[in-house]
């Protein structure tokens, strides 16, 4: 059996495979609330053979939305919109995953195919932005954000604890917290956007506080038999990268002694001066270090899309799971072609029954 077909344990949760379908912000949520958009989208992927899969960036609190059309989990109505997608992802039978997030700096923005811009100030679809500092982040993003204050910090740390219990409560069973990609927990680690002088500024140990402190209160209400994952910006690609990986793996390591079951890899984006190395993988080699040097399980993307190149990340041991996003956009049936590109024997039974009665004699080439 290739090795990205064998199960995968953590916790109380048996994945069929190493596949994961990475979170992927959709933008079409009305008030934050899900609708038939995401019930099919969720479903189809799910019975595409996956073994997880998570669902996207879901805003702990309203204006912790990229955009406004961003799921939300705030509230209880949002929370009961998401329950038949847990459910579907899991009847499926892949572990339904889901990633709550907050956008800081990088909130109240547009779409990405009608901008990918912050929102004109005199648009009243907008809203105000918060991070660690007023600082901007620049480039198609310059709105200055307020500056939190004490208040806002435990606030939205309350939100993040309030979000895990909905998800809790609406049937996940894989948490995944969103510390990456430039937004409030990755603006909290970067000194590019906290340059705050109290507690939660100055030395690693005071930007890592509101990801430690967060990552705590959220683990005491997320049940121990569930997996608790994060997903981190541990490079940034802007000339400082051993110095921000080091940094990122302290923090990884203490992440595992407060509970922390999975890591997701993945990149910073705090500056638009990165220059990111694009191609093939090209953050297995990253992740593997960080599993080697940090004891914890780890995922990552990013160009992640051929079977044979998958498998051999799970063979060598560099990644426990692949998380693979526009790969899915191309073929909801993405692990069954890898089943055959694998050559598994009754590769067909990656589907669901009524797929894989017929595909199991069928010689399509
Ligand atoms: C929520 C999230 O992490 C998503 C939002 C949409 C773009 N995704 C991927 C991405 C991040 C940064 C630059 C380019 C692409 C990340």
């Amino acid at each position: 059996m290739p090795d990205l077909f064998t199960p995968y344990t953590l916790k109380g949760r048996t994945l069929r495979n190493r596949i994961a379908v990475s979170p992927m912000c959709q933008y079409l949520a009305v008030d934050g609330v899900a609708g038939d958009w995401h019930n099919v989208h969720y479903a189809s992927l799910a019975r595409g053979g996956s073994g997880l899969v998570v669902v996207e960036a879901t805003a702990v609190s309203p204006e912790g939305r990229i955009t406004p059309g961003c799921l939300g989990l705030w509230n209880d109505a949002q929370a009961e919109a998401l329950r038949p997608i847990a459910r579907a992802i899991r009847d499926a039978g892949a572990v339904p995953g889901i990633q709550i997030a907050h956008a800081g700096r990088k909130a109240s923005a547009n779409r990405p195919w009608e901008g990918d811009d912050h929102i004109a100030a005199d648009d009243p679809r907008g809203w105000e932005t918060i991070s660690p500092s007023a600082i901007p982040f620049g480039a198609n993003l310059p709105k200055v954000p307020r500056a939190m204050t004490p208040e806002d910090i435990t606030r939205v740390r309350q939100d993040f604890v309030a979000s895990a219990i909905r998800a809790r409560d609406a049937g996940f069973g894989w948490l995944m917290l969103h510390f990456a990609h430039g937004y409030l927990g990755q603006s909290f680690l970067s000194p590019y956007s906290n340059q705050r002088t109290d507690l939660y500024g100055g030395s690693l140990e005071n930007r890592a506080r509101f990801l430690l402190e967060t990552l705590s209160e959220v683990r005491a209400v997320w049940p121990e038999d569930r997996p608790l994952s994060a997903r981190l910006g541990m490079i940034e690609f802007d000339g400082h990268d051993e110095e921000t990986l080091e940094d990122a793996i302290t923090l990884a390591r203490h992440f595992r002694t407060l509970g922390l079951d999975f890591l997701d890899v993945s990149i910073g984006f705090s500056t638009p001066e990165a220059k990111i190395p694009w191609g093939p993988a090209f953050m297995a080699p990253i992740a593997a270090r960080v599993r080697r040097e940090s004891g914890l399980p780890v995922a990552t993307s990013w160009y992640i899309s051929k079977p044979e190149q998958a498998s051999s990340l799970i063979a060598d041991e560099s990644l426990d799971l692949v998380m693979l996003g526009r790969p899915f956009l191309e073929n909801p049936h993405w692990p069954y072609a890898a089943a055959r590109a694998l050559g598994c024997p009754d590769a067909a039974h990656v589907l669901p029954e009524p797929y894989a009665h017929w595909l199991a004699r069928y010689r399509s080439e």
